[in-house]
């Protein structure tokens, strides 16, 4: 089976109320161990790359890789770029093969990020590859940008209706209150969805992305800070939220801290236990093995795409 868009992936998910999960990649051990959880579950997949996964990998390493997981699993999966910054690099990635295309002009103003969207839209379209947008900010560190909470916006649902209107956009990212990394709340976590439920009713059938969805199990942060890890306070959003909003429209849910703090806390525990161990695979494997068991978990038990291939 070849790359496949998420047309066909969001249109069930909509419809059945459950979610795709966007897990970030960076190298072959979190390819292998997101991968290998899916087949497990039996689930499609997206797997998406950054701007700085490009930078640290070579888009040309990563893409073999991606369609090594592809012929090796014979899943279906997505090939997808997370928050491209401009239309240049849309269209490199559309050139490259991947079938799925994130346009990040949020930081812009409105008319400027309808305009540069639908400008890759139309590039896209041409060439058979999907197109999310973002319309709202959301808080927090993404390899370029770095929202100050003060910065933040949530979406407006009203700007939805027209932007959706206007660009033709595959997927629209939502602010509601998550932001990228470890640190999304300081007191409880509260997500808008009422918000979400407006733009939901704004833009019927469009399928909706959650950046920033990671739960940073506190679990998987103790392991990282008993052993000489420093990641205090860390807070992310509960499962019972995502589960939630995968019932008013959110289809894509991104996913990158957890698969860091998982692969981390099995590392650093690894090297605490075995301090002769020096064979980058005896502690690669249990970060990888440490990623297949956290993606199984938000497969099975948060995003409910358990079963479908
Ligand atoms: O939104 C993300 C990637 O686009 C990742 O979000 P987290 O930082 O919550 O994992
Ligand atoms: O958007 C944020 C993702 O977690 C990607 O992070 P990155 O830009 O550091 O690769
Ligand atoms: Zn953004
Ligand atoms: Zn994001």
């Amino acid at each position: 089976m070849p790359l496949i868009t998420s047309q066909s992936l969001f249109e069930k998910a909509y419809e059945k109320d459950y979610a795709i999960g966007a897990f970030n990649v960076n190298n072959m051990e979190i390819i292998q161990g997101i991968v290998d959880a899916a087949k497990e579950e039996r689930s499609p997949l997206i797997l998406q790359v950054s701007a700085g996964a490009r930078k640290y990998a070579n888009p040309i390493y990563l893409k073999k890789l991606v369609e090594a997981a592809v012929e090796d699993s014979g899943l279906p999966i997505v090939l997808h770029l997370d928050h491209g910054e401009s239309f240049e690099i849309c269209k490199q990635c559309v050139d490259d093969g991947f079938t799925s295309v994130m346009i990040d002009a949020s930081h812009h103003t409105f008319e400027e990020n309808i305009a540069i969207t639908k400008k890759v839209v139309e590039y896209a379209h041409a060439h058979g590859v999907v197109v999310e947008a973002e319309l709202g900010r959301l808080a927090g560190v993404e390899d370029a940008v770095n929202v100050s909470a003060a910065d933040a916006t949530y979406t407006d649902p009203d700007q939805a209706q027209e932007f959706v209107e206007k660009t033709g956009v595959d997927a629209l990212a939502v602010a509601i209150g998550t932001s990228h990394g470890a640190y999304k709340f300081k007191g409880e976590p509260n997500l808008d969805f009422a918000r979400l439920k407006a733009i939901a009713a704004k833009i019927p059938g469009t399928p909706m992305v959650l950046h920033g969805a990671s739960t940073v199990l506190p679990e998987f942060v103790k392991i990282c800070n008993q052993y000489g890890g420093q990641i205090p306070g860390a807070q992310g959003v509960p499962e019972t939220m995502i589960r939630e909003a995968a019932r008013h429209g959110v289809c894509k849910v991104n996913i990158d801290t957890d698969l860091r703090l998982a692969m981390t806390a099995a590392i650093r525990k690894e090297f605490a236990e075995d301090p002769t161990n020096f064979d980058p695979r005896k502690y690669l494997g249990p970060g990888r093995d440490a990623i297949r068991e956290m993606v199984k978990h938000k497969i099975r038990n948060v995003l409910g795409s358990s079963g479908l291939v």
